[in-house]
């Protein structure tokens, strides 16, 4: 591939093509309840080398989407420290990108205006075949100029992974994002997801419910309970009846 880097936002300081590594040291959150300190997760220690495909599965309440908002920049650790590609994690970051189960696109823009959304300060010409590629990439070339009102429930999940893409994030954070699709949707997206991993390099890390989805995806699975890492394996040496075992499902 041999398009030109740009400017700010738009030009993430990750190569084009790969992922950044992610390190988790000591983080530690938990929510102040109104008797101290409540629920949360750690301190949890992980690294995951630049291009993983990461998983993450647990019981609900075991601290999934705590990590997922620290690793977002939504929430700050009270103890311990993320860094994505050597650089401490501080807030929202171009560098990372989230998809969450309903994608949440701006129903006033068309598709290819949802996924150019990101690319503010490109210069147009290059922006524009950055959204055709990235439709072409989910199978959604032709699509640019419809509303995501005029989509289906997968359709509109393509849309938010080629938003998710189109900037070359070195992190890819992925919240349920298919678990309010049909099976068969989700069966095609999941595999699709990982042709666009594997042609983009990016870190994944991606969060479910699903047991047998997790040790399809992911390289490596990490099973959360009560906000610790309950286990941390290679998927190709861990079943689901191993998962459930641990996590008592
Ligand atoms: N805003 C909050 N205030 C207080 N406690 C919270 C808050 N959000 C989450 N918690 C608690 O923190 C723990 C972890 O919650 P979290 O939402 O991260 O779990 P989860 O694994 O994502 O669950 P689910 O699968 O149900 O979404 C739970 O005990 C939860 O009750």
């Amino acid at each position: 591939m041999t398009t030109t880097m740009n400017r700010a936002a738009a030009a993430p300081r990750t190569a084009e093509r790969g992922g950044a590594p992610l390190t988790l040291d000591g983080v530690t959150y938990h929510y102040q309840g109104r008797r101290g300190q409540g629920a949360g997760v750690g301190p949890l220690t992980l690294d995951v080398p630049g291009g993983e495909f990461l998983c993450v599965v647990g019981p609900s309440g075991s601290g999934k989407s705590t990590l997922l908002s620290l690793l977002a920049g939504f929430l700050k650790p009270q103890r311990g420290q993320i860094s994505l590609g050597g650089e401490v994690v501080r807030g929202p970051h171009p560098r990372l990108t989230l998809v969450q189960q309903e994608a949440a696109l701006f129903p006033w823009l068309t598709v290819a205006g949802n996924v150019a959304f990101g690319l503010r300060g490109v210069p147009r010409a290059e922006r524009d075949a950055r959204v055709q590629d990235a439709l072409r990439q989910v199978g959604l070339d032709g699509y640019g100029p419809r509303r995501p009102h005029e989509l289906s429930g997968g359709q509109r999940q393509r849309v938010a992974l080629a938003r998710a893409l189109v900037t070359r994030p070195g992190l890819l954070l992925l919240d349920e994002p298919f678990s309010a699709l049909d099976h068969a949707t989700r069966t095609t997206l999941a595999d699709e997801l990982l042709t666009l991993w594997r042609q983009s390099g990016v870190t994944v890390v991606f969060v479910t419910h699903q047991l047998e989805e997790a040790l399809h995806l992911g390289q490596r699975v990490v099973a959360l309970r009560g906000g610790q890492v309950a286990l941390d394996a290679p998927a190709a040496q861990t079943s689901v009846d191993d998962l459930k075992r641990l996590l008592g499902e």
